[in-house]
């Protein structure tokens, strides 16, 4: 562990008390004004640059990671500017982060659980802009089904996170490696008490259990750290 590039003390204080290892949760992390620009230029990319997938729409920076690495891409500075913040923050062990995926959610929409899997280093990082969502949690099927009951995605449900716009959410350890995640393709969501981060006010923004919140559309900007990386002679800058 001592030889580990730990993460900054400063998220340390942001840890989720009532959720497994680990998540950090730090409510605004950027301002009004840097959540306005951000969205600016997100909607200004170029049409293309949007993929559709059924219940959301994506942009991919800084190449398209796969199994035998990722062709790298020149990042924006827009999205370098958080790359080089959150790096600096050491959420990836010290390695810088090369890679963000923007998804946008209308009301209604989500995401199947999933885990993000061996591509990345276990860290993901996640800004959110426009509206909160619930991030749900689920464990994984089990792969001795030892009970005749059949697991559903409701059995496997554990609990969820409130993430509102301007937050960073960080996953490591457990919560990336073991646990799925995903968003409820609803147009509100009501605060249970399987909503583990409500302790904190500032956390909360004042919403408490029961209350019910209406989405609005949220762009959430994934910030990774690939470690399999093609660099090509043309990003080498020879001319
Ligand atoms: O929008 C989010 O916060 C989750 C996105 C996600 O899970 C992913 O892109 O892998
Ligand atoms: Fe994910």
């Amino acid at each position: 562990m001592e030889h580990q590039d730990n993460i900054s003390e400063k998220f340390k204080t942001f840890v989720v008390q009532d959720a497994p290892p680990t998540v950090y949760y730090i409510p605004d992390f950027i301002s009004e004004d840097e959540e306005a620009y951000l969205l600016e230029q997100v909607y200004k990319s170029p049409k293309p640059k949007w993929t559709q997938l059924s219940g959301r729409r994506l942009q991919n920076w800084g190449g398209l990671p796969r199994p035998k690495g990722m062709l790298a891409e020149k990042m924006p500075d827009w999205l370098q500017k958080y790359c080089d913040q959150i790096s600096s923050l050491k959420a990836f062990s010290g390695k810088a982060a090369n890679h963000v995926l923007v998804n946008e959610y209308k009301p209604g929409e989500g995401i199947m659980p999933h885990v993000d899997g061996p591509m990345y280093h276990p860290t993901v990082t996640t800004i959110s802009l426009g509206s909160h969502t619930l991030l749900d949690f689920y464990k994984p099927l089990s792969s001795t089904q030892e009970s005749v009951e059949p697991e559903t995605e409701e059995s496997r449900y554990q609990f969820s996170l409130l993430v509102r716009p301007r937050s960073l959410l960080v996953l490591q350890d457990h919560m990336y490696q073991s646990l799925l995640h995903g968003i409820q393709p609803r147009c509100q969501d009501t605060l249970t008490d399987a909503v583990r981060n409500l302790s904190s006010a500032a956390d909360a923004g004042g919403a408490v259990a029961g209350d019910t919140l209406p989405r609005g559309t949220r762009v959430s900007l994934t910030i990774r750290h690939v470690p399999k990386v093609i660099k090509t002679t043309f990003l080498l800058g020879k001319k």
